[in-house]
């Protein structure tokens, strides 16, 4: 069984990296969505694999170095593109979970990546 628990955030960034001219080279924000997914069994007696109170209470401190930041000053997000964005949550967040099964980005409606740990 996998669940998981939507997050949205308001940050702003700038790609560094890429070509001369593109778009995404000048400071612009996003309403970003963060999926976090969590696999594993259900338990029993709960119903529950886990309480999604507990993941969020998890990610919070993650959550609060993103919301309303520049995300290029955060370090490990110099380039903050949607693969590196799931890839430092990640890292942040497998430590303190380690049923984490899957971090997804929205950068966009239209835009995002999925990462699962490799
Ligand atoms: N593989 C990636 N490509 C791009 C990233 C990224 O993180 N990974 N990021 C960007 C920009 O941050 C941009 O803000 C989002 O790009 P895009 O989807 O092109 O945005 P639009 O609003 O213009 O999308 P449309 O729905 O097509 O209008 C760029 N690329
Ligand atoms: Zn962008």
């Amino acid at each position: 069984m996998e669940i998981y628990k939507e997050f949205t955030f308001e940050a702003a960034h700038r790609l560094p990296n890429v070509p001369e001219g593109h778009k995404c080279a000048r400071l612009h924000g996003h309403s970003f969505l963060v999926r976090i997914f969590i696999a594993g069994d259900i338990d029993p007696h709960t119903g529950w694999l886990m309480d999604f109170s507990e993941v969020k209470k998890i990610f919070a401190p993650i959550y609060d170095q993103l919301d309303h930041h520049y995300l290029n000053d955060i370090p490990g997000l110099e380039n903050p593109t949607s693969e590196n964005l799931a890839i430092w949550i990640w890292k942040q967040l497998k430590p303190r979970l380690n049923a984490l099964s899957q971090v997804e980005i929205r950068e966009t409606c239209t835009s995002g990546c999925i990462y699962k740990g490799e």
